[in-house]
Parts: C-alpha cells; sequence; structure tokens
C-alpha cells in the first residue's frame, strides 16, 4: 500500500520539471495516475528539491484549510505547476489547463518522520 508520504510525492513532486510546454499537466496528469476514474480537477507540482519541499515542515504552525492545525507555509516563494480541468474536459480524455507560477505553498505534514502528506494552497 501506498504510503500518504509517497502519495504526496507521487502527485506533487517533480524537482526537474516543468518542460516549458503547454501540455506538461495533460502528460504528467496521466504518468502520476490522476486521471484513473475521474479527472482531479487541480493539482499542482512543485519542481524543487525533495529535501526542500520537506523542509516546509519545519516552519511554524498554521491552520490547514480543513482546520487542522499542521499546516506550514514556505519561507520562499517556489517554482510550481498549477494543473486545472478545462471545461471541456471529457473523462477520460483529461484535458487541463497549465500554468507555471512562483508562489509560496502551503502543505500539510504528518507522521515520524514528519513530512508533508497533502498539498493545501499555494499563496
Ligand atoms: N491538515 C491535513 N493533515 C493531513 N492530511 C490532510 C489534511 N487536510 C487534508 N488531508 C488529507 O489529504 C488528502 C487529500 O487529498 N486532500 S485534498 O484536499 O483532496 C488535496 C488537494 C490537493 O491535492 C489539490 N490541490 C488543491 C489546491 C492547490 O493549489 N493545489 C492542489 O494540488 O486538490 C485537492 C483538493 O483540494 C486527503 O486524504 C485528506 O484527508
Amino acid at each position: 500500500k501506498e504510503s500518504r508520504a509517497m502519495k504526496f510525492q507521487r502527485q506533487h513532486m517533480d524537482p526537474d520539471g516543468p518542460n516549458n510546454n503547454s501540455n506538461y499537466c495533460n502528460q504528467m496528469m496521466r504518468r502520476r495516475h490522476m486521471t484513473e476514474g475521474r479527472c482531479k480537477p487541480v493539482n499542482t507540482f512543485v519542481h524543487e528539491p525533495l529535501v526542500d519541499v520537506q523542509a516546509v515542515c519545519l516552519q511554524g504552525n498554521i491552520t490547514c484549510k480543513n482546520g487542522q492545525p499542521n499546516c506550514h507555509k514556505s519561507s520562499s516563494s517556489m517554482k510550481i505547476t498549477d494543473c486545472r480541468v478545462t471545461s471541456g474536459s471529457k473523462y477520460p480524455n483529461c484535458d487541463y489547463r497549465t500554468s507555471q507560477k512562483e508562489k509560496h505553498i502551503i502543505v500539510a505534514c504528518e507522521g515520524n518522520p514528519y513530512v508533508p502528506v497533502h498539498f493545501d494552497a499555494s499563496v
């Protein structure tokens, strides 16, 4: 069974990306298995080293969207790509808009070792 930490990495880590093309999200959402059963509506990939994203868990606690107190915001902005399903997207042909940004990320962390398990938002 996939751990929550590994699920976070599968869904949100792409240190070597993005490959700058408008099809990045269409390719990556399939490759990382987020178009099975449904087209995941929104997903962010982070283009920073894993250790830098794991270090976000060491920042001060802030409240997550779901009210839990185990979220943390990155101290600096990070290179990310937001993937958002298009209005014309029809499962199983999931179609995404690819948006490259530099924003602070907010993740939820859990466990021992205390690592990211959920992507909450970018600000
Ligand atoms: N505090 C917590 N502590 C620990 N765990 C927590 C906590 N909170 C949730 N989980 C868990 O995480 C799991 C999960 O998949 N949550 S999810 O909200 O659906 C993820 C969102 C995110 O993937 C994506 N999104 C969204 C915005 C954006 O900018 N970028 C972007 O990528 O959209 C998704 C839906 O919004 C679920 O098992 C839930 O129980």
